[in-house]
């Protein structure tokens, strides 16, 4: 099996030569990937006070308060990114430089979600957030396409697990489903609050026909993937790095997959993987380390992301090159995260069958 998993390293593979392949990103929280200095520039016009004062020193404050070892604590981080998202304005601008940052990382496809229950602080109705949002992607995905980088980017919608307000947002995510939202995902601390708390949702969305992902296997292990998968009906696993508990290596190397496991990999069920985050976090002691590989080399369909950009000072471009230089993984292997990306996409077929044999597959053709 793991013969057919693609894994030359050309010696030749730079940042630079990363950064100008097609990526698509599937797993980026739009309240995680803010510009330090736009955060400055808005605390300041409305008075709300930072750990930093400027932002070179509130990036530094993010990545060491967010490696901490806890996804609680690194959770605790976004108060201050929430905290400026409270107004039409400052939340397109984000959105818009949120697409343009990721077009400029070479991203032709992303999927960006937030919870717009958190935007709600100053008046807001979660309706009017979405707009203010869907604004922004539009600007973004204007300014990238005059740039020459042009991004296809969607929404992801997502309830906070340990509040009451998913069923509203999935409503919310079918209301917009044809205006740019192609998905709903359910995050926050994820110990004590198994994503069957919001099953009520999640049988919804499926009436519906709405694709849906589930922060899960990320700080607890298989029970809440299994749940996610069985109960809920989730298409994709946000991280899901845990499904390595279910995994065995005997010592002679032997791999032997447990039924989750073998459930997973056969259903072909997608892996948000999120390497930096992850280590963060303490879901995974390093890059090295991180089960990534071996989930490549056995073929689960695995996909890289960025999670949190400020919190975890990552981009694509930084996680690929990260696999590359701790894992190994060569343009081959790059190709296939990406592709395999695109197939686990929750926008129609048709737009990711054009995006791998018109963008993908010449883009990485090109570059050999
Ligand atoms: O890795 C993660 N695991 C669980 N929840 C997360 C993670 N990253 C961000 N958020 C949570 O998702 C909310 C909406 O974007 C963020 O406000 C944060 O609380
Ligand atoms: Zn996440």
């Amino acid at each position: 099996m793991a013969e057919t998993t693609p894994s030359a390293a050309p010696a030749d593979l730079s940042r630079e030569l990363i950064r100008r392949v097609p990526k698509v990103l599937l797993h980026d929280h739009l309240d995680g990937g803010l510009r330090p200095q736009t955060i400055v520039e808005l605390a300041a016009e409305i008075g709300h006070p930072l750990p930093a004062d400027d932002a070179a020193g509130l990036a530094d404050w993010f990545a060491a308060s967010a490696d901490s070892g806890s996804l609680v604590r690194y959770l605790e981080t976004f108060s201050h990114t929430v905290a400026v998202m409270q107004t039409v304005p400052a939340i397109t601008r984000i959105a818009r430089e949120c697409i343009e940052d990721l077009a400029a990382d070479g991203v032709v496809y992303a999927e960006v979600r937030y919870a717009p229950e958190l935007m709600t602080d100053q008046g807001l109705t979660p309706d009017a957030v979405v707009a203010a949002v869907q604004a922004g992607f539009e600007e973004g995905m204007a300014l990238a396409r005059e740039a020459g980088t042009p991004i296809v980017a969607r929404q992801l919608l997502t309830a906070m697990r340990h509040q009451a307000m998913s069923r509203e947002i999935a409503e919310l995510a079918v209301s917009w489903r044809d205006r740019g939202v192609t998905g709903f995902d359910i995050a926050g601390a994820e110990a004590g609050f198994p994503p069957t708390r919001h099953l009520d949702a999640f049988e919804y969305l499926r009436r519906e026909n709405v694709h849906f992902t589930i922060h899960a296997g990320e700080a607890f292990g298989l029970p809440s993937i299994w749940e996610a998968l069985q109960w809920c009906g989730a298409d994709r696993l946000g991280h899901g790095v845990r499904i390595i508990d279910d995994v065995e290596v005997g010592p002679d190397g032997q791999v032997r997959l447990g039924r989750l496991a073998n459930y997973v990999r056969d259903k072909r069920i997608p892996l948000e993987m999120c390497p930096s985050s992850n280590v963060q976090t303490g879901a995974a002691a390093s890059i090295a380390e991180h089960p990534i590989g071996l989930l490549a080399d056995l073929r689960f369909r695995v996909t890289v992301n960025t999670d949190n950009r400020l919190m975890s000072r990552t981009s694509m471009t930084q996680e690929m090159w990260l696999l590359h230089t701790e894992l190994g993984f060569g343009l081959d292997r790059l190709e296939w995260l990406t592709t395999n990306a695109m197939k686990s996409a929750f926008t129609h077929y048709d737009k990711r069958y054009a995006l791998i044999t018109e963008v993908i597959k010449p883009g990485y053709a090109a570059l050999r």
